[in-house]
């Protein structure tokens, strides 16, 4: 039987600022800083003071949320003198969704005036050093959706937001990264702390035991379902970028280990490290220097 591939739901620019503008009418917070909160890390967004919330299904063009530890909100609010907007609940391509409904709110948080994005995940864990419950400051990803075409840059170049070819060697703010690091170990929690490569694949399955020893020998020290894309936007439209994983699980490479990887895990190790993960983005945002052009 033929089949037809479904229609890209790749936006045009005003698509982008009706949802902006929409969101602007809603609340007088302008948000500097955005965080995306991943699986079970939601917990990040109870940082904000003078919170407003607004869920996804009020959002002009928002996708919804369906999966388990992903509320499916903004949360705006301030944290530590910086204006930040949460994404309680982030979008993954397993879901249903293409790449630019994925990273649809990345640039609306552009249009809003967001200058820095912090982009955190549960992932699993392939360097060997590392172990359950560690933090792995992301320093760079490998977009295995991207290398294979399904790139969320693909398609007419809006220039409004862009270059046709950004460069992604600096994709990761080193000056954050090292903050992160620096405020890490002033908390006395830089035993657990690492810096490590990001791979991003499609899921919903996790990794076979060939194909986790396989993204190992290519160099990646984590592994997830998401980020990656979200990167590719933030940095496309100049925004800065602070990533972290939380190390959920160690990836099976072993053909005699009887473990197996499960979302139920993925949160459990979660509500473990909650509070020291909520500890250290209070500690990197009381010292981010606010962005030269917002002064
Ligand atoms: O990347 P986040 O959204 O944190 O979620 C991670 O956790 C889920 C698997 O348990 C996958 O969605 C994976 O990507
Ligand atoms: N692909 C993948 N995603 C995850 N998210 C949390 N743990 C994992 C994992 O082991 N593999």
């Amino acid at each position: 039987m033929a089949t037809t591939a479904p229609a890209a739901h790749r936006c045009s620019y005003e698509d982008y600022e009706a949802t902006a503008d929409w969101l602007r009418s809603q609340t007088e917070q302008r948000p500097k800083v955005a965080i995306i909160c991943g699986s079970g890390l939601g917990g990040l967004a109870a940082l904000l003071d003078n919170r407003v919330v607004i869920p996804y299904k009020d959002i002009p063009n928002f996708p919804q949320t369906t999966v388990e530890g992903h509320q499916g909100q903004l949360v705006f609010g301030t944290l530590e003198g910086q204006q930040c907007v949460c994404m309680q609940g982030r979008f993954h391509t397993y879901e249903g969704y293409d790449v630019y409904q994925v990273t649809y709110p990345v640039r609306v948080f552009s249009l809003l005036g967001v200058r820095t994005l912090v982009v955190t995940n549960a992932a699993g864990g392939l360097n060997s050093s590392f172990s359950v419950g560690d933090i792995m400051l992301i320093k760079d990803h490998i977009n295995m959706p991207g290398l294979v075409g399904n790139n969320p840059l693909c398609g007419p170049n809006d220039d409004r937001f862009g270059v046709r070819f950004p460069c992604m060697s600096d994709a990761y703010d080193r000056d954050l990264l090292a903050l992160a690091q620096q405020t890490a170990e002033g908390q006395g929690i830089g035993a657990f702390v690492h810096q490590g490569v990001y791979c991003m694949v499609g899921g919903p399955t996790f990794e076979s035991i060939a194909e986790g020893r396989a993204l190992r020998t290519m160099g990646a020290d984590a592994v997830g379902m998401s980020t990656a894309l979200e990167v590719v936007v933030a940095r496309h439209c100049g925004l800065r970028v602070l990533g972290f994983s939380l190390i959920t699980n160690m990836v099976v490479t072993d053909y005699d280990s009887t473990l197996k990887a499960n979302h139920a895990e993925v949160l459990d190790t979660t509500l473990m490290r909650t509070q020291d993960l909520q500890g250290l983005v209070r500690g990197i945002l009381a010292q981010m220097p606010v962005d030269p052009e917002d002064l």
